[in-house]
């Protein structure tokens, strides 16, 4: 792929020699032998001469990405902060400090120490606020990137490994968020240390096993929390770390896609060179999220762990709600009837291992999905212009489905919160949501597809006949018309430029010498899946060249 020369003007670095002083100019020696002497050992001039120039293409949804680098950052500088300060032990202790109900109450260090991060330590708890609420932007970010790059078909080749590479950051964030909220040991992560220790259960054979092996013991036994803490800042972290950088050497490697426009091929990009310009937008962009984080956190209180109390088996807090990103696990629970089947002594707890599965298999299909769209669609070409959503109806009504799903097992999670608050029976709530499970995912699907179909039909519109203007004219002889204004060049190319797909055909029943022909399901599958994403229902015909100029050349009626 080449590069466009960018459209901004950069001054010559020689300017700045012009009137310097003899310490100036000694100084500047400095700088170069400075720059010399490093250059000689690393060789980093030519790895920067190379990628400092290189263009980045503008479009605001690009920043969602950095928004998850941002926010990782800064879980990272707070969580250092707070490893001088937390204690993973679950030895107990009795506390007399100075949040004063809770004096002479029988805790683990854990949870003691979490309070004094709160109460005693300098800057403790806006920091414990700022890492929390940095780990709630930070998966939001990525569920909303994800989705930038889903719904604008950015996962497509060349670029799979690197939606695996983003979906294993997801997975992991997910995870790591988990566990953090359960360091502290109070009495809403001791719940959701339980629930996990019921999900674990609930697999045949296994789960006993694992449950043994990773809480040492009976539940919850002296070990879960100095282990978690491990996994939490050490283990994870590192993975993660691994992956980010390789996400972003992809993202470098491969160069930045970009919307189709003028100019814009599947070889170039246009855009800012990242040195200056893109540079100076991504320092500015990273306190900008920083400042934010940091305001939210001094505003609005998350996790107040001194309100619920220490961890005890033996009780629930009433209105127990995870973060929000596994709200939608704890939906998947909450809406599942308590089945469970017994046979040779065993006990299967449908009711946990159901949910359990659907959740995997939801993590598989979001793994897999650039996968099985190249395999549908059979095309291995490269593709760096994005897709229009409007243009790919089934991909796009796919991900509106999925994205009412996700809300709708986020009402089943929080049932007894919208039951409490909006004095409605939970058991409507319940009922509702599990029919919902079922319906809600196809109308979205439904009314998304027509949706985008609808809007094909307006571009093609708006390419034959133009703009309406809502300007009326009235005729000599009498006729009221409204005036439609060309579009732009620009925009004509704009919402022209994608290209349209010829699903797969079925082959032929028989071949050629009347022998039928044994076609597999599999093949069958995909040429209706194809015909299902490129046929007749899923694609309005773009204006050929000659309709439009037909039209356009004053023959046409407006
Ligand atoms: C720690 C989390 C993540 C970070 C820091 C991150 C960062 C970035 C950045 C900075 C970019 C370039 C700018 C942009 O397109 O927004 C990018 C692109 C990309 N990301 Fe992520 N990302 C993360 C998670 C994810 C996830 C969860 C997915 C999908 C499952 C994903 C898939 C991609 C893909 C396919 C691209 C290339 C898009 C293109 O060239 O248009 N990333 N990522
Ligand atoms: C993806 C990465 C991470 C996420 C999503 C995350 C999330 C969380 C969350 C939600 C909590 C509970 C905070 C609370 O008490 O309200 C927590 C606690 C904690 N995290 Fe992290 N964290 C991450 C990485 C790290 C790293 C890299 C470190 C350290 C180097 C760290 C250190 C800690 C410590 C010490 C605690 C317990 C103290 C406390 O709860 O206040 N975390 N984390």
């Amino acid at each position: 792929m080449t590069t466009h020369a960018e459209p901004t003007a950069v001054g010559d670095h020689d300017d700045h020699q012009v009137g310097h002083s003899e310490a100036g100019v000694d100084q500047a020696h400095l700088g170069e032998k400075a720059a010399d002497w490093v250059d000689g050992r690393l060789g980093i001039y030519g790895l920067a001469k190379a990628n400092l120039r290189k263009i980045f293409p503008d479009h605001w949804s690009f920043m969602l990405g950095e928004i998850c680098l941002y926010s990782f950052i800064i879980i990272i500088l707070t969580g250092v902060y707070l490893t001088l300060f937390f204690t993973p032990s679950m030895g107990e202790v009795v506390y007399h400090g100075s949040y004063t109900p809770l004096n002479g109450i029988r805790m683990s260090e854990a949870y003691k120490s979490t309070l004094d991060i709160s109460f005693d330590v300098r800057g403790g708890l806006l920091i414990r606020q700022i890492h929390h609420w940095a780990a709630i932007v930070f998966v939001a970010a990525m569920l909303v990137h994800m989705m930038r790059v889903f719904f604008t078909g950015a996962f497509r080749k060349p670029r799979e490994i690197n939606w695996l590479f983003g979906f294993l950051l997801l997975f992991l964030g997910m995870f790591d968020g988990f566990m953090g909220y359960s360091l502290p040991d109070d009495l809403l992560s001791g719940t959701g240390i339980r629930f996990m220790e019921g999900a674990i259960l609930s697999m045949p054979i296994v789960g006993t096993y694992i449950a043994m092996f990773l809480y040492g013991g009976q539940f919850p036994g002296n070990d879960i929390i100095p282990r978690f803490y491990t996994i939490h800042v050490l283990l994870i972290p590192g993975i993660m770390l691994g992956l980010l950088v390789a996400h972003l050497i992809l993202v470098f490697y491969h160069k930045h896609t970009q919307f189709a426009g003028p100019g814009r091929t599947e070889k170039n990009v246009i855009g800012m060179p990242l040195m200056p310009v893109y540079m100076a937008k991504a320092g500015g962009f990273f306190f900008l999220v920083f400042g934010v984080i940091a305001m939210v956190s001094a505003i609005a209180s998350v996790n107040p762990i001194w309100a619920y109390g220490p961890y005890r088996p033996d009780q629930v807090s009433t209105d127990a709600q995870p973060d929000w990103y596994m709200g939608f696990s704890e939906g998947l629970i909450r809406i599942m009837p308590g089945w469970e089947i017994r046979a040779f002594g065993h006990t299967l707890v449908l009711g946990v291992f159901i949910p359990l599965m659907i959740f995997g298999l939801v993590m598989i299909v979001i793994a897999a999905y650039p996968f099985l769209e190249g395999w549908i669609t059979g095309d291995k070409r490269e593709h760096h212009i994005l897709d229009r959503p409007r243009n790919a109806p089934m991909r796009t009504a796919f991900g509106v489905a999925w994205i009412a799903e996700y809300g709708i097992l986020l009402v089943a999670g929080g049932n007894d919160l919208f039951a409490t608050h909006f004095n409605l029976s939970i058991n409507t709530i319940t009922w509702a949501c599990r029919i919902l499970f079922f319906v809600g995912p196809v109308i979205a699907f439904t009314i998304t597809k027509r949706w985008c179909i609808g809007l094909q039909r307006r571009d093609r519109d708006k390419v034959l006949h133009g703009r309406e203007t809502g300007t009326i004219k009235r005729l000599p002889h009498g006729e009221f018309i409204e005036v439609h204004e060309q579009l732009s060049p620009e925009a004509l190319h704009t919402i022209t430029a994608h290209e349209q797909f010829q699903p797969m055909e079925l082959p032929a029943e028989v071949d050629e010498n009347g022998v039928k022909r044994k076609v597999s399901l599999l093949t069958k599958t995909r040429a209706r899946l194809s015909q299902s994403y490129f046929g007749e229902a899923a694609q309005i015909p773009k204006p050929t060249p000659e309709e439009h100029a037909e039209i356009t050349s004053g023959h046409g009626h407006h």
